[in-house]
């Protein structure tokens, strides 16, 4: 399989990760994108081509995955159209957050083989998730052409309505940057109570990964795993006594609909244009 990427950035760069020499070689793999190093760093570690914009080689691709900024899909949409082989149809995989199918398709020429995908960055290291819908006019090859590289990086979830991929993108798509920012909080609380930086790192990075593993691997709902932590008048209760007091819980839910929301708001205000 030939796949072009429009754009070499953080998410570009976590798919290719998954996707290079394992896929398909590093060699049928393209990346156009402006910045220089970016592509000398990928052609470095993959063996990808690479180009400063989108051209000739995408006419072979029959793949084209754009993982540019929301901001830039129009545009880019109009740099790749001359180069979509019409006869060849490939697909089109997007990863913008908030731009729509329907808008995407229109600034190329009325496209129909195009599958909206929502990635995360754990994709980096092959354990991404991702939601991802497919346009009406996406033919079962390529709907299998487009699970086969995101599932290169992780699990796959496919959504019935395009609709409901503003609430992927707040729960999985952004998600890693929450659960960031809970570990540099239990960091900065570990080194606050006397433990050295490196021992804070250590004993919360252990416990996000063996909660999430339990988690996983159990068949009982996580209220029950949180409550078996949870000693009546002990160290969690007051914990969590503390967190229900500032209402962390509902924090959390208002945050993540805010960031629907704004996916919601990027598909309304870059789709409006043209
Ligand atoms: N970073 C993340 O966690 C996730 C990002 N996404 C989506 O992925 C897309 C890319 O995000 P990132 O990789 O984080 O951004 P990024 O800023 O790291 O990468 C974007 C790349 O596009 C390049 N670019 C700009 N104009 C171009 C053009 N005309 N032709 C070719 N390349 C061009 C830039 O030089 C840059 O390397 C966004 O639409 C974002 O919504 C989706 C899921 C997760
Ligand atoms: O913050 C963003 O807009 C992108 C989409 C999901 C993760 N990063």
């Amino acid at each position: 399989m030939k796949i072009a990427f429009i754009g070499g950035g953080n998410m570009a760069a976590a798919l290719i990760a998954g996707l290079a020499n394992k896929l398909t070689d590093g060699a049928n793999i393209h990346v156009a994108d402006p910045n220089a190093e970016a592509l000398a760093r990928l052609h470095k570690q993959y063996g990808v081509t690479t180009s400063a914009a989108a051209d000739a080689a995408l006419s072979a691709a029959d793949v084209i995955v754009l993982a540019v900024k929301p901001q830039s899909m129009r545009e880019v949409a109009a740099q790749v159209l001359p180069f979509i082989d019409k006869a060849k149809q490939p697909l089109i995989v997007s990863i913008a957050a908030g731009i729509r199918s329907a808008d995407l398709s229109r600034w190329l020429g009325g496209y129909g083989a195009i599958v909206r995908c929502m990635p995360n960055t754990p994709a980096l290291i092959g354990m991404g998730i991702t939601g991802m819908v497919a346009m009406a006019g996406v033919s079962a090859g390529q709907t299998k052409a487009a699970d086969d590289i995101l599932r290169a990086v992780g699990p796959t979830v496919w959504l019935d309505d395009e609709s409901k991929i503003d609430a992927v993108t707040a729960v999985s798509g952004s998600g890693p940057a929450y659960v960031f920012y809970f570990i540099e909080a239990m960091q900065q609380a570990a080194e606050e109570m006397g433990l050295s930086a490196e021992q804070g790192k250590q004993l919360t990075l252990a416990t996000f990964t063996g909660a999430a593993q339990l988690a996983q691997q159990s068949s009982e709902p996580v209220a029950l795993l949180r409550e078996r932590v949870t000693s009546k008048g002990g160290t969690t209760y007051a914990a969590l006594t503390s967190m229900q007091g500032s209402d962390v819980k509902a924090a959390i839910v208002t945050a993540m609909k805010a960031a629907a929301a704004r996916g919601k708001e990027l598909g309304d205000e870059l789709g409006a244009a043209g």
